[in-house]
């Protein structure tokens, strides 16, 4: 019993931070309040979507726009009217929340959705030496981990894995997965006809000779003056489906062990146009929501779609991109909201299936896959959230030897959906929580101080306003405070190579980086 009072008091008496009051974040402060946490504070800078309804049950349609941090404690004090709960609109980037601020708290709570806030959180508590919960959640998979200067490694003592990418030749001649089609419909094909034309792309798949493909390559993205919209369209159609296939064909070394595709072309799926011939369009439509599905009747976005009914989309798409929103072509990236540029990339993806042999998706399939969207499953959050509770609570009685890293599978391993480890120990050579030097190559008479701050400190080393010193000289720093005369002193600075400055960096120069308080 006397542990058990010991643990009520530690809660009662804990000061904690929560940052991010999203789907983790909600199920924690319900967990935090029903097991006695009496000082919350919680940071968020978002307002609540409509969207995040199904899961972040805090929140009601009434709340669309409010601020989350502000409309979950309110939730929280309806049922638990006696605790407090402090809440920040504003992101944790923000340089009110500095050290001194981390500071108060005894422990420091994620349920962040992002690399970069979830780095700076960790460096934060480091400096301020408060122990850190980190959590996250990707459909049923979750993790906790706690992370404890000197006792465990860091947040960013192991490099994170990198996002999923496939070599080029998968993507440009032999797709074997729909995913495959969806990465060429996207990073290619849109990019090609709607982004920055200065960008470099593999689009043209050339027969191994390359002599006859050029000359038809050329010109077949640029449309001819007497070519009107679907004119186009049919024959971007063709030359990506038809002609770059028979291109690649004609290698017969790459079909040996793999099927041959089929090359499409339109006047065989679709002899008739769809738009009358020189329709007049109307230009410049102040219509926010443009949609192929719309214009064509298409109204299930969980429909497979036949390969004609994705040719029809994909002219659709294409025509409308080219009279709706003939300002954005151009400057178009992909963006999984944009409802025209999903129905493009998915009737591109399912063509170029079509003819590999690749079963098709309907567009809410391929709009999860071309966004990699792996949907939230409120029931893992609230798991997460209840062993972040259990951490805290170790930490808060300081017993780190009980601290367990926790995983939270897809499938029960041996009967069991939750996987404790023992928390890892310190990378030696972490460059942000141990004293590890760097060593770095750079050639110091070309390089600018400038390049050295924004390449390498701030954009590799991830240090947002960093103090940089050269034995006990400040080389640099970065803040709204400083003098004014400081500040023209290191602007002049940024702009002279490393080997020329004040105290120069030559080689075998240590420099120390630090934040600044
Ligand atoms: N730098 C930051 N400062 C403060 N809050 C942040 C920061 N970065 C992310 N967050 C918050 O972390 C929360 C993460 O929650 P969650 O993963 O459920 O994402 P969401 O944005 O609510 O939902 P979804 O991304 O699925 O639409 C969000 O509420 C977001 O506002
Ligand atoms: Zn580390």
């Amino acid at each position: 019993m006397a542990s058990l009072d010991s643990q009520t008091e530690a809660i009662k008496r804990a000061k904690v931070l929560m940052v991010g009051a999203g789907g983790i974040g909600c199920e924690l402060l319900k967990t935090l309040a029903l097991s006695g946490f009496q000082d919350i504070h919680i940071i968020d800078m978002d307002t609540i979507e409509v969207s995040n309804l199904n899961r972040q049950f805090l929140f009601r349609q009434t709340h669309v726009g409010q601020s989350k941090a502000k409309v979950a404690r309110d939730a929280v004090l309806k049922f638990r009217p006696h605790i407090n709960i402090t809440p920040y609109h504003a992101n944790v980037k923000d340089p009110e929340f500095n050290v001194e601020f981390f500071k108060q708290f005894n422990v420091v709570l994620n349920g962040l959705d992002n690399l970069d806030a979830r780095r700076h959180v960790n460096r934060l508590c480091l400096a301020a030496e408060v122990p850190l919960v980190e959590s996250g959640t990707t459909g049923f998979l979750g993790q906790v981990t706690v992370h404890a200067k000197g006792k465990t490694e860091c947040y960013e003592c192991q490099p994170k894995p990198t996002p999923k990418t496939y070599p080029v030749c998968t993507i440009t001649s032999t797709p074997s997965k729909f995913v495959h089609c969806i990465v060429w419909a996207k990073d290619l094909l849109f990019a090609k006809l709607f982004g920055d034309k200065n960008q470099g792309n593999d689009l043209n798949v050339r027969s191994s000779d390359g002599a006859d493909s050029s000359k038809h390559t050329e010109d077949v993205f640029e449309r001819n003056l007497d070519e009107d919209s679907e004119q186009y369209a049919r024959k971007i159609y063709d030359h990506v489906f038809g002609y770059n296939t028979e291109v690649a064909l004609a290698n017969e070394e790459t079909w040996k062990n793999r099927n041959r595709p089929r090359p499409i072309y339109i006047s065989d799926v679709l002899p008739d146009r769809i738009t009358k011939k020189n329709a007049k369009v109307e230009n410049g439509s102040t219509e926010s929501a443009v949609s192929a599905m719309s214009s064509l009747g298409l109204k299930n976005p969980q429909d497979v779609w036949s390969l004609v009914e994705n040719t029809k989309i994909f002219l659709e798409a294409l025509r409308l991109f080219i009279v709706k929103r003939t300002e954005d072509i151009g400057n178009l990236t992909f963006d999984k909201d944009d409802q025209l540029a999903v129905e493009f990339v998915t009737a591109a993806a399912n063509i170029r299936a079509s003819s590999f042999g690749i079963p098709l998706h309907s567009l809410f399939e391929a709009k999860g896959i071309a966004g990699n969207i792996v949907h939230a499953v409120a029931t893992t959050n609230a798991i997460i959230a209840g062993l972040i509770v259990i951490e805290a609570i170790k930490v808060l009685r300081n017993d780190f030897h009980n601290y367990r890293m926790t995983y939270c599978l897809e499938h029960p391993s041996r009967k069991m959906l939750l996987m404790p480890v023992e928390p890892f120990e310190p990378n030696k050579s972490c460059y942000v929580c141990s004293e590890t030097p760097l060593l770095l190559e750079v050639n110091t008479s070309t390089s600018k101080l400038r390049d050295f701050v924004e390449k390498i400190v701030k954009n590799k080393l991830g240090m947002s306003s960093p103090l940089i010193m050269h034995g006990s000289n400040l080389i640099f720093e970065v803040g709204d405070d400083l003098e004014e005369d400081v500040a023209a002193n290191y602007a002049l600075n940024l702009d002279k190579v490393l080997a020329e400055l004040p105290t120069p960096v030559t080689n075998g120069t240590m420099l120390k980086t630090q934040r600044r308080i």
